[in-house]
């Protein structure tokens, strides 16, 4: 089964067992432990007596999750060495990247990281600076991405762009109320025609597939994005995710989400100022923004259909907004959106 798949381990421990991994693995004697949410591991944020403060995960480790978990942490560290801003790792006591270790509660990897300011994406102002910011570093982490190796073990997830449909069509009954069930419709009949057909031959590579707007901090005084989190869904697949998905998500926020998105295309673009950046090809221009629909498709159907479990209210969390935004951008100029894409990404 790949890693990451539809049915992940989870692993939760105590903050006296945190801390004393802590001080075990690492030196650190943490003044305070404030846990962080997440949908399968233990995080949290750790202040230290000089005023440093980190992130601590523990995971599940089977020995495939250790592999995943090594390419996943080393990519963190490679963009970090680029100037983009995912927290450095910081090494354990005997100098590794991650620890693996056996606990009560099963063979658990740990990974310890610096700590970044900001607030999250979704709680910003959407002002066109930061939308621009946003494109900006996806753009570098696509173009440090795509020196990475590909991964070492078969990982995938339901999100992913090239699962689109079958995620959908897995979920969409539970969408019973029929006016958000006719814009699911809309976006998937664009996505089967737009994308579907071509999304095999686009360029791929190692892939974020997760800059969504609870996974970039804002640094609000200067607008811009101060950290980038999550990296668990790190795939190899259409490298326009990383584009789709950050400009739908950013949009969410804002009162014009078709500009938003074009904004954000505009930051990319500017990306160019870098080493190695990516240029998109006109393959990829001219279906990013239906492969977007596509994506916030999936977010909808299938934060829908989790809303019947007990993780309703992150479910409802997860997918506030998108009903809105997809409803507004399927609406939008389709003709006026590509010719945007065009003359910022061409
Ligand atoms: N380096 C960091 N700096 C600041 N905050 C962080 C950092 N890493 C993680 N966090 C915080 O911890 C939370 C959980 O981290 P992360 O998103 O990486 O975990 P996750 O297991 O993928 O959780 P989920 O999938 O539920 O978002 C983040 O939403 C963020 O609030
Ligand atoms: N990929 C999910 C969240 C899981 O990280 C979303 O788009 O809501």
């Amino acid at each position: 089964m790949p890693v990451n798949a539809a049915t992940p381990q989870t692993l939760s421990i105590s903050h006296d067992e945190s801390a004393h991994l802590l001080r075990e693995h690492y030196g650190v004697d943490p003044v305070r432990l404030t846990a962080m949410h997440s949908e399968l591991s233990t995080v949290a944020r750790v202040d230290l007596a000089d005023d440093r403060s980190l992130v601590f995960r523990a995971s599940c480790g089977t020995p495939e999750e250790l592999e995943a978990a090594r390419w996943r942490i080393g990519a963190m560290d490679h963009l970090a060495a680029r100037g983009v801003p995912t927290g450095r790792t910081v090494p354990s006591a005997d100098g590794s990247p991650i620890v693996s270790v056996e606990l009560d509660a099963g063979p658990a990897i740990l990974h310890v990281g610096e700590w970044l300011d900001g607030v999250m994406l979704d709680s910003a102002k959407p002002t066109p600076a930061l939308m621009r910011s946003v494109g900006r570093v996806a753009g570098e982490v696509s173009a440090g991405l795509a020196s990475w190796p590909a991964p070492p073990v078969d990982v995938g997830h339901p999100w992913e762009l090239t699962r689109t449909l079958e995620t959908v069509a897995s979920t969409i009954v539970s969408v019973t109320d029929p006016a958000t069930r006719a814009v699911l419709d809309a976006a998937v009949e664009r996505f089967a025609s737009v994308v579907a057909p071509v999304l095999p031959t686009l360029p791929r590579s190692v892939v974020h597939h997760d800059l969504h707007d609870s996974n970039l901090l804002v640094d609000t005084g200067a607008e811009r994005i101060s950290g980038v989190l999550d990296f668990g869904d790190m795939v190899f697949g259409p490298r326009i995710a990383d584009l789709a998905v950050p400009a739908m998500h950013a949009g969410r926020a804002a009162e014009d989400p078709a500009e938003a998105f074009l904004l954000v295309a505009e930051g990319w673009g500017r990306a160019g100022q870098f080493e190695n950046t990516v240029q998109l090809e006109e393959d990829e221009i001219a279906v990013v923004f239906d492969a977007g629909l596509g994506r916030l498709a999936v977010n909808l159907s299938v934060w829908t259909d989790r809303a019947r479990s007990d993780r309703a209210d992150y479910a409802r969390a997860r997918s506030s907004r998108t009903e809105r935004t997809l409803r507004l951008l399927l609406a939008a100029d389709r003709g006026r959106m590509l010719e945007g894409l065009h003359r910022r990404l061409g």
